[in-house]
């Protein structure tokens, strides 16, 4: 973060908004962190890193900047003689904690009962991208994509499981490197019908 973002005309606790800080400023944030770690960052080998890790965190922390109700408004009401659930396996996540800031890796789960229309399914994947592409805990982004499609389509339910592994318990810290962490969300007739519930934990491999 920019100095001038943590200076006191930026302090959230006033209201005031945050400034980003311009791609100058993070670039020589990464050089501080860089020397912070031992290495001198005017090194041939690390001269363009830092060029480097912003482009990188512009497609890790790409989800700020898009609006997963845009991709779920586009649906398609010419679907006849369909009344069971959707469900989409194997969604990849790529996100990081809010924590550390360490990647955590793994594979969504997405079911809807549509009411009256349905979604392109990619557009399902797209919501899961979008945010897990910030900095996030595995609990809420798990409610934000059910929540995002409850609130979008109005579906007779929504189901979301995530299974991950997360690098700031396996490649530090406690150093677990074979757990995984499941979260589910489950709203309307996913909540209310056990069955329906089981039927979409058994295809989610649970
Ligand atoms: N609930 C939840 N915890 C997370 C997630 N990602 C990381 N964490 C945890 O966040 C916690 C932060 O704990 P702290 O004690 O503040 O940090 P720490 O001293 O680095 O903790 P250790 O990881 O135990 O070394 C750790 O227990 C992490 O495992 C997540 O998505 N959900």
């Amino acid at each position: 973060m920019a100095m001038d973002a943590i200076t006191p005309k930026n302090d959230k606790s006033r209201g005031d908004p945050l400034v980003r800080p311009t791609v100058e400023e993070a670039e020589a944030a990464v050089r501080t962190l860089i020397a912070w770690a031992g290495d001198d960052p005017r090194r041939e080998g690390l001269l363009d890193t830092p060029k480097r890790v912003v482009n990188a965190y512009r497609e890790w922390f790409g989800g700020y900047d898009e609006d997963p109700v845009k991709y779920l408004s586009r649906t398609f009401e010419d679907v006849q003689g369909y009344d069971d659930i959707v469900i989409l396996r194997n969604i990849d996540v790529e996100s990081h904690c809010e924590h550390h800031m360490a990647p955590f890796i793994g594979k969504a789960f997405v079911a809807y009962k549509p009411s009256d229309a349905v979604v392109g399914i990619s557009k399902l994947a797209r919501v899961v991208e979008i945010f897990a592409k910030r900095l996030q805990t595995q609990e809420t982004m798990t409610a934000q994509i059910c929540d995002a499609i409850t609130e979008s389509l109005a579906p007779m339910g929504t189901a979301v499981l995530i299974e991950a592994v997360h690098e700031c318990m396996s490649t530090r810290g406690v150093h677990h490197k074979d757990v995984t962490t499941v979260t589910t969300q489950f709203t309307g007739v996913f909540k209310s019908d056990a069955d329906l519930r089981n039927r979409f934990l058994r295809v989610s491999g649970q």
